[in-house]
């Protein structure tokens, strides 16, 4: 099978070779496109591959059925809608480390040149003005560089800043005391290294918690002079309250790569001539954008052909070491979900995975969304592995998994309880070496069924003839038995028949079934 890929934003040649050189990719580059123009053209293409220009839309996602990812050749993904691709079943990966040392090092550029005012002193020059009293600058010897988001580049700035002699004090939800310590660095709240930076500079995401983080009420907090800077994204800083702190002199400068919205050549902020920026710039440099290209590439490449991504943005990404160990149980996961959607009689609202044996000791995240998978493919058309646990969610329907001891003599036991309003069912699965999947238990019930093909789950009364008259209605209807199991709770007690048959019985087959005596509850499956 050939795999099409649309590229929509200027990619590095030689990081694209991966793909390019592939014999079953198909690539074609077209950029600088309009959103209608991408929905006109992307419905036969199975990847799309961005920067940041395109803003990958919900309507580009509808419009194009046989996309399974988008490749994002960077770190920041807010130019493509993740909920409405998640929704869809579309894998999103990005390349987050290529372009870490890139960023940073654009982000002290813009730190010394904000201080020793080197822009504008070019620019006067340019214009054939000698001037020098005008662009006196600061040291940064000395001075406290205050940094909001301790991630990949935060830290690169931190450490690069510290080469400056630099004091640096940080804030970030996941920056520990011992991991400060370590890097020789201050940390404290979002308020204290407000309150303590002479630059102050941005690496968080753009999420609604950042948006406008750095607003009216923060510049307030601020030692007058402080100098700003934003090589993360535009929207992190509130720039309308940017703009009126420069005004009033709370600000002394800032550098800014990212805009609110980019192309941003028409700005007010342009207009100060405390503001150095650049058209985001910071990833731009010949080692970053084929590092990103060639990681994005591998990535989509694996998850074309079926395998792992490595940086995988909206579902988890598993060791290839634990994806060989779990693997063989992806099948059971599933068809054990499509087996209890079934005989569930009304909504399900809760369900819980509990692995047992070897599969204890492992991640096994992937086999609760395939059970989850196939516990909703009976009624939502479009579900993958990507998209079942946010499509269950989005259902109300609550998913536990539990790791339990209790493997009942298997080696590795899989068992699925999903609850409704009105009742609970259950059911065991194991793999069996050289046989592949097998039901083990429903309910109480201890049964040894393959599950596959047709079957009916019949629950009766432990009573002589029951088994007889099923046996013989079913010949009627000329429903060949392949295989049959009973189990019971107690002679003369509630019992079950798990039979596996030749054909799909029909509906009124199974209501006649449903009539004979000692019958409860007769239910067709197929998987
Ligand atoms: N200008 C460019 O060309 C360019 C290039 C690369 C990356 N970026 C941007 O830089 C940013 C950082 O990239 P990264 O690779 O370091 O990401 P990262 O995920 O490694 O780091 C982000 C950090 O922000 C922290 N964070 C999140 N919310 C926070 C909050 N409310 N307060 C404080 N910290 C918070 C996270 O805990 C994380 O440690 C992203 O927005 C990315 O898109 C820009
Ligand atoms: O594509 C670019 O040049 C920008 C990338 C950068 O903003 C990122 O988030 O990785």
């Amino acid at each position: 099978m050939t795999y099409h890929i649309l590229i929509s934003d200027p990619l590095s040649e030689e990081g694209m070779a991966p793909l390019t050189q592939a014999d079953d990719f198909a690539v074609t580059v077209d950029t600088g496109l309009t959103e209608a123009e991408i929905i006109q053209k992307i419905s036969n293409f199975h990847a799309l591959l961005v920067r940041s220009q395109t803003t990958v839309t919900r309507a580009i996602m509808e419009a194009a059925p046989n996309l399974k990812v988008i490749g994002r050749a960077g770190v920041g993904v807010d130019n493509i809608d993740l909920e409405a691709a998640t929704e869809l079943g579309i894998v999103v990966v990005n390349a987050p480390d290529g372009n870490t040392n890139s960023a940073a090092e654009h982000t002290v550029a813009m730190m010394m040149s904000l201080a020793r005012n080197i822009p504008q002193a070019f620019l006067a020059l340019k214009e054939e003005r000698w001037e020098r009293k005008q662009h006196i600058g600061v040291e940064l010897k000395g001075k406290t560089l205050g940094i909001v988001g301790m991630g990949r580049i935060g830290a690169e700035v931190a450490y690069r800043a510290k080469g400056q002699r630099m004091d640096v004090i940080a804030y970030d939800p996941f920056l520990t005391k011992d991991r400060a310590v370590k890097m020789g660095i201050g940390y404290g709240t979002l308020e204290e290294v407000l309150a303590a930076s002479d630059f102050l500079t941005v690496h968080t995401p753009l999420l609604k918690e950042t948006h406008h983080m750095i607003s009216t009420e923060a510049f307030a907090q601020m030692k007058g002079g402080v100098q700003i800077l934003n090589c993360a994204r535009g929207g992190i800083i509130d720039e309308d309250a940017l703009y009126e702190a420069i005004i009033s002199g709370k600000v002394a400068g800032a550098a800014l790569d990212v805009f609110e919205e980019e192309p941003a050549v028409h700005h007010k902020l342009l207009e100060l001539p405390q503001v150095i920026a650049t058209p985001h710039l910071g990833a731009s440099t010949v080692e970053a954008q084929e590092n990103v290209a060639i990681d994005v590439s591998k990535d989509v490449m694996q998850i074309l052909q079926g395998g792992q991504a490595i940086h995988p943005v909206n579902f988890s990404s598993i060791s290839p070491e634990v994806m060989r160990k779990i693997q063989p149980y992806f099948d059971l996961a599933e068809k054990l979900g499509a087996f209890l959607a079934r005989t569930m009689p009304d909504a399900i609202e809760e369900v819980t995975v509990y692995y047992a044996g070897d599969l204890a000791d492992q991640e096994v995240a992937p086999l609760t969304r395939n059970t989850v998978k196939g516990l909703l493919q009976r009624y939502l058309g479009n579900v993958n592995d990507v998209n079942a646990t946010h499509l269950a969610k989005k259902r109300g329907i609550t998913i536990n998994e539990q790791k339990t001891s209790t493997t009942r003599g298997f080696t590795s036991l899989v068992t699925v309880e999903v609850k409704s309003a009105t009742v609970t069912h259950q059911v065991a699965g194991t793999l069996v070496n050289g046989l592949g999947a097998r039901i083990v238990k429903v309910d109480d019930y201890y049964v040894d069924v393959t599950p596959a093909g047709h079957m009916l789950l019949v629950r009766h009364k432990d009573q002589p003839g029951a088994i007889g008259r099923v046996g013989t209605l079913l010949a009627q209807y000329a429903v060949n038995i392949a295989t049959m199991q009973v189990g019971r709770s107690n002679e003369g007690g509630d019992a079950i028949m798990m039979l596996t048959v030749d054909k799909e019985p029909q509906k009124e087959e199974v209501e006649g079934l449903k009539q004979l005596d000692d019958i409860f509850d007769v239910t067709a499956i197929t998987i």
